[in-house]
């Protein structure tokens, strides 16, 4: 399964940041190799030190590719030529507990290295010890879309990014039944860290947010690739009519030179969906403002929500969470399920963690989830397309459409939808 590792290519894991309070040496190198694979310059000092205690508190684990081969000057003879990090997480996936994942990210190999296994050698060296782990699921965030459907993972969550109009104030057609309250980001840590982890315990397809989410919408830092804080950041808290805190935004005013004045939303992050209607409606109430951009849903309920649906626009769509499931039973077996079905579902695996035929048997929106080789498929789809059709995201009828699952039983896709379709799509706010 796992393929031989590149000739000359050493793989060496490393499992902390820090070391006597210090970034360690060979973490120095991964974060020197990292930069240079998304083609940014390495942080300073005191960036370095922010990243390396950010990833000792995740406990990001890393796998750095050596050439042994290589020799002065090549500054391959000391760096990597190829970089891969994950952490152990979790992923709403609409059941009564969150399913215990690893994220995996910071994946680069050397301009002068690719194109010869060596990404292939670190996913399937990972994947293969999570599998063995018990791990079920392996999540990331992909650069390009061409990437990871061959390592079988799918996408099982889009992201918008919308852009409102906001010249009049706020058009939405409910009244609003909760209160704002600005709030500098400095001062709402311990709501964010709140908000955070409700909205991820009610939001199928959310992933938990690592610890360098909650500095930035604290504004501590404003990006990967700006430690320094974020001075223009400002915040607001959402309580609803009973006074409970739901939700939270923050967001940047873009500045003069725009046409039109605009308000940029950084973090919009809430437990419902009214919630979130009115904290984009007090960004749309600010005087001077013309337009409000933030990302969101592809269902979100915002357009839906607005006296004039066209003051809401999509300027972009595309894929943003990619699942692989590494343990089908489990991953199955964790989510509900509104309907109860029968049906056996043949899967393919060219790396094999979910290669087999299996008996899908919900009694009371429980899955059971049996191997049996031996039982006559009703369906048959790859790895890939079993982690978009996992959580709702794409369904079978749709699947079969494009060409990708095979009904072998009539009646077979209707049980499918049935079974794994969901009121609403997965969406993922957190980046990692
Ligand atoms: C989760 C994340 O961190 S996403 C970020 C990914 N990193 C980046 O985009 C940074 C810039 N790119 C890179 O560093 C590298 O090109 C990587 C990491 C994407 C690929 O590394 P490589 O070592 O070249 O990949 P490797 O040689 O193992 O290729 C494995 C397979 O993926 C394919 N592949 C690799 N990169 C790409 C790509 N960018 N687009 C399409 N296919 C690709 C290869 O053709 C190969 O296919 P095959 O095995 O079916 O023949």
């Amino acid at each position: 399964m796992n393929p031989a590792t590149p000739e000359g290519i050493e793989l060496e894991f490393i499992g902390s940041g820090l070391v006597d309070g210090q970034p360690s040496a060979s973490w120095l190198l991964l974060e020197r190799a990292i930069a240079r694979g998304f083609h940014e310059s390495s942080a300073d000092a005191d960036g370095r030190k922010i990243l390396a205690e950010l990833d000792e508190q995740d406990e990001v684990q890393s796998i750095l590719a050596f050439d042994r081969t290589a020799a002065a000057p090549s500054l391959h003879a000391a760096d990597p030529v190829g970089t891969y990090s994950y952490f152990a997480g979790t992923l709403n996936v609409g059941g009564p507990q969150l399913l215990e994942v690893h994220e995996i990210t910071s994946v680069t190999v050397s301009p002068t290295h690719r194109r010869r296994g060596i990404l292939r050698s670190m996913i399937t060296t990972h994947l293969d010890r999570a599998a063995a782990d018990g791990v079920p699921v392996a999540v990331l965030t992909a650069s390009e879309a061409t990437i990871y459907g061959r390592f079988g993972f799918g996408v099982a969550a889009e992201r918008c990014r919308f852009e409102l109009k906001s010249g009049q104030g706020a058009q939405f057609r409910a009244p609003a039944s909760g209160t704002v309250q600005a709030v500098a980001p400095s001062a709402m840590a311990e709501q964010v860290a709140q908000l955070y982890r409700e909205h991820h315990l009610a939001t199928l397809g959310s992933v938990s947010n690592n610890s360098f989410d909650l500095g930035r919408a604290t504004g501590r830092w404003e990006s990967y690739d700006n430690l320094k804080p974020a001075a223009k950041l400002r915040g607001a808290l959402h309580y609803d009519a009973n006074g409970t805190l739901d939700g939270f935004i923050t967001y940047t005013f873009e500045g003069w030179k725009q046409e039109e004045p605009a308000m940029s939303i950084g973090t919009l992050c809430t437990v419902n969906e009214t919630a979130r209607c009115e904290l984009v409606a007090y960004l749309c109430d600010h005087d001077l403002i013309e337009r409000v951009t933030g990302r969101g849903p592809v269902d979100d309920v915002l357009p839906t929500a607005l006296r004039n649906t066209r003051d809401y626009k999509t300027t972009a769509r595309g894929d943003h969470l990619w699942v692989r499931i590494l343990d089908v039973p489990a991953a199955l077996g964790a989510r509900s399920y509104r309907r109860d079905a029968r049906v056996v579902l043949q899967v393919d695996d060219d790396l094999g963690y979910a290669a087999g035929t299996w008996v899908l048997e919900t009694t009371a929106g429980v899955m059971s989830v049996q191997h049996a080789d031996e039982a006559a498929a009703d369906a048959r789809l790859d790895a890939r397309d079993l982690a978009t059709l996992y959580l709702g995201t794409r369904s079978a009828t749709h699947l079969a459409g494009a060409g990708l699952l095979a009904e072998h039983r009539a009646g077979a896709l209707d049980d499918l939808d049935a079974l794994f379709t969901c009121p609403r799509t997965p969406y993922c706010q957190a980046d990692f």
